[in-house]
């Protein structure tokens, strides 16, 4: 089974616009569309698409929207109950593909209800082969609550991966996981590399620089890094090897949830016992699908384009 945990979950509410976006301007709208969200509920959302166990662990109030959009797509859940509403988070979708994001920090929890959260998390992970702690905190959890529950968990049989952003990923990376999915801008964050000279330099065939930082942080965490490169691809860095991935040619629709697709194929191909190569190839191949589909829509696996992921050993 993969659990995973969304501290701070959200309703992705997707705006489709009939022209570009001009800040300070009047748009229309083509479409507008609520799915459940936050980066767990999205790999959960994937995994379970393929018939593997998943289980996404949330702070939800049993009456807040957020779960019923939750049952509305049938995903298993544990909601924890809490006192205040999942936030909404905003995306802008221009017809030529570009997306803009706007994230609400998210509701606070309390002392208790963030003990409440720890407890389950730890209670269910010990069914687990997989835990997946994903996405931001949300006010009221410490800066260090991912990186606890790496070490707490550290002599248990479930593997911890992290994907995670700021000083919560730091904290993170610091306690050393099984897996961590970074972007370029995440692993420049806890590398001091330049995101944009990352992502261009792979974009032109040169992933050198972003792989040299990939295999630093496989090295300083002993497991293993997926760090994902947009529309360049993906690298997988591991205590074996370093990997790159292109990306195949598609029509971007809206990139949110690629990412957590990318985790998720990367999951699935870790459960099969893929080889590297053929995890890194999946995990592409997942979050290329998610892009090419709109709003937070989550990929099936006839989506796939493998064949278009050409994947290369650097080292
Ligand atoms: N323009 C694109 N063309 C093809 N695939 C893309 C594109 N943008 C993203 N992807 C796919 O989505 C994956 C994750 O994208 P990325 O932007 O790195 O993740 P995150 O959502 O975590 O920031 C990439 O590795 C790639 O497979
Ligand atoms: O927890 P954060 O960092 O605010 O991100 C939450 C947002 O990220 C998403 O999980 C999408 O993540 P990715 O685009 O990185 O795959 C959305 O569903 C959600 O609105």
């Amino acid at each position: 089974m993969i659990l995973t945990v969304t501290a701070n979950p959200s309703i992705d509410r997707t705006i489709e616009l009939d022209g570009p976006l001009h800040p300070g301007a009047v748009h229309r709208t083509r479409s507008v569309g609520d799915q459940p969200g936050g980066k767990g509920v999205n790999v959960a959302r994937v995994v379970s698409a393929v018939g593997v166990d998943a289980l996404a662990v949330v702070p939800a109030r049993p009456d807040d929207p957020f779960v019923r959009h939750l049952d509305d797509v049938g995903l298993h859940r544990a909601a924890v109950d809490v006192a205040c509403d999942v936030r909404v988070n905003l995306t802008v979708a221009d017809p030529s593909g570009v997306t803009t994001k706007i994230n609400a920090p998210g509701a606070g929890l309390d002392a208790a209800e963030a003990a409440a959260l720890t407890r389950t998390v730890v209670e269910l992970a010990a069914g687990a082969d997989w835990l997946a702690l994903c996405g931001s905190l949300p006010p009221g959890l410490p800066e260090d609550w991912y990186g606890d529950l790496v070490e707490r968990l550290r002599d248990t049989d479930v593997r911890v991966a992290v994907d995670t952003s700021g000083p919560a990923l730091a904290r993170a990376a610091a306690a050393r996981p099984g897996l961590l999915k970074p972007n370029s801008e995440e692993l420049a964050e806890l590398t001091g590399a330049d995101a944009g000279a990352l992502e261009t330099a792979a974009a032109h065939g040169d992933p050198s620089a972003a792989a040299d930082a990939s295999a630093a942080l496989a090295a300083s965490t002993s497991g293993a890094v997926l760090t994902t490169l947009g529309g360049a691809g993906a690298l997988l860095a591991t205590g074996d090897g370093v990997w790159f991935a292109t990306a195949p040619t598609i029509r971007v629709r809206s990139t949110v949830g690629a990412g957590d697709s990318s985790l998720a194929g990367y999951l699935i191909a870790d459960r099969r016992r893929f080889a590297p190569a053929d995890r890194l190839r999946h995990a592409v191949a997942y979050g290329s699908a998610a892009a090419a589909l709109p709003g937070t829509t989550p990929p099936t696996p006839d989506l796939l384009d493998e064949a278009g992921v050409t994947v290369t050993r650097l080292s």
